[in-house]
């Protein structure tokens, strides 16, 4: 099958409009804006990542595995810092958190934004201190709230009226040395341009309180009354794996908005705003991610030229990038198992690749439809290559890697695939499906690998059922 053709039997399979395909051509290169800064093909093929051969780290650690370049993350970490050198800088530890990692975070300089009582436990182990933990999550318990309040975090997000009914009741039992920083998670009504699920600033959502509705303004006031309690501002988050600053823009103007006739309301300008994260990634050649630099010159830009409108001082800002950080610098090593030829109509056929893990360690194509690539990563093939299709090893048909990709003719069990683009909510989002045992996370750098998250055992499940 020639490229042309392939291309055109992809637009026909999908019947979702024009998508993204590979040339063939690229079935053995890199295309490097989907990959980490260190990662190369050398002579025989193989694929290398911060200086380390793909083929030796499967020797050494098995597959699948996560393979996490660690000076591509630590750079990106920084650009970000650099960027947005006026603002504080959340990582947000839902993308991806192990304490190795929340500690490169600290040490280039960043704070971090955790969402739950275990990614707060992960962060005080690391050692991140807690003045520079945000603490979110539209349900946090009473035990959570009193765990953050405890450890002295720098602010919670609260998100509901529920919550604030909960800080107040923790306070009054026990005043903390410090009153507890807030802001106020608003949803500004804004339909950001990505898949539903992870859009989060429209109305009808579980997310935040509603600016249209009132909501917005009766919960920082209710902050501003509870004694230990510091309204530090607001905060909205529009969405995950956008590209396009206008969801920001109109976000911005509506929640300065409120920040201007809350100045009247209470009182004082709240001297913090927080513009969230969801600055999208290449996962595909058809991504084109805006660079650190210029994200902040068009975010800055936004928010002085509205508070210039509204005649109120500019808050001092912050972001919570997640994807951003460590989406790219990781790839998913994984073993092909079985290749099967499928017949389709008209002809053609696809090349069903099963690889050694799944949906299990990367849930985002079957649960956002997601895009991937791939690339052979222990050898060089010069056969024709063929439009393939890379599925996981669970009981669903459904378990989809890599929808659409030209991979070598001549693949074979044993050979090793890499999937770029995996660093963000695969391994965070990863289940024991099918009683699957989670991939280790794997550092490399220099050369040499360090094993950051171990895989699971057997007996790690087994240690969970009680008979
Ligand atoms: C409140 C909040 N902040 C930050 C993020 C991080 O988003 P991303 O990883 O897309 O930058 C999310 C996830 O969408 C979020 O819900
Ligand atoms: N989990 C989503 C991002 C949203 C998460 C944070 N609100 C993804 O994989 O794209």
């Amino acid at each position: 099958m020639r490229a042309h053709e392939a291309g055109a039997l992809h637009a026909d399979i999908n019947h979702r409009g024009p998508s993204w395909l590979r040339t063939p051509r690229e079935v053995n290169d890199l295309v490097p804006s989907l990959w980490s800064s260190t990662a190369r093909k050398n002579d025989d093929g193989a694929l290398e990542v911060g200086g380390v051969d793909l083929r030796d780290l499967a020797r050494e650690v098995g597959t699948p595995a996560y393979v996490l370049d660690e000076a591509d993350f630590r750079a990106r970490a920084r650009a970000f810092r650099q960027a947005f050198a006026d603002y504080d800088v959340y990582y947000a530890g839902k993308a991806f958190l192990c304490t190795a990692v929340a500690r490169w975070v600290a040490e280039e300089g960043l704070s971090l934004d955790v969402c739950s009582g275990g990614e707060l436990s992960v962060a005080l182990r690391a050692g991140v201190d807690p003045a520079r933990i945000g603490f979110h999550g539209n349900n946090k318990t009473t035990g959570e709230l009193r765990r953050a309040v405890e450890a002295g975090v720098g602010r919670v997000i609260v998100d509901s009226f529920h919550e604030i009914d909960r800080l107040e009741a923790l306070l009054a039992g026990s005043a903390p040395r410090h009153p507890v920083g807030v802001l106020v998670r608003v949803t500004a009504g804004v339909e950001a341009h990505t898949h539903e699920y992870i859009a989060t600033a429209h109305e009808d959502q579980k997310f935040g309180f509603s600016i249209s509705a009132g909501d917005a303004e009766a919960a920082a006031r209710r902050v501003e009354a509870v004694d230990g309690l510091d309204l530090l501002g607001l905060h909205s988050h529009i969405g995950s794996q956008i590209f396009d600053t206008s969801g920001f823009e109109v976000a911005a103007r509506r929640v300065l908005a409120l920040q201007a006739r809350l100045a009247e309301v209470l009182g004082r300008e709240l001297p913090e705003l927080d513009l969230g994260g969801g600055f999208g990634i290449a996962y595909t050649t058809q991504d084109d991610p805006a660079e650190p630099d210029r994200l902040a010159q068009e975010l800055t830009g936004i928010v002085e030229h509205e508070c210039r409108a509204l005649g109120i001082v500019v808050p001092r800002l912050s972001i919570e990038p997640g994807r951003a950080i460590v989406g790219p610098s990781t790839c998913t090593l994984y073993e092909v198992g079985t290749v099967k030829a499928v017949g389709l109509d008209g002809g053609a056929v696809r090349s069903y690749v099963s690889v050694d893990g799944g949906m299990s360690d990367n849930i985002r194509t079957a649960l956002y439809d997601a895009d991937y690539s791939a690339t052979i990563a222990s050898r060089r093939s010069d056969a024709e290559p063929v439009l393939g299709r890379v599925v996981g090893k669970h009981c669903e048909a459904g378990d989809i890697l890599v929808k659409d990709e030209f991979v070598p003719g001549d693949l074979l069990p044993g050979d090793l695939l890499a999937v770029p683009g995996t660093g963000a909510y695969c391994r965070s989002m990863s289940s024991n499906y099918n009683h699957a045992l989670r991939p280790p996370v794997v550092a490399v750098r220099d050369g040499s690998t360090t094993v950051l998250v171990r895989r699971e055992t057997e007996d790690d499940l087994l240690a969970c059922d009680l008979g």
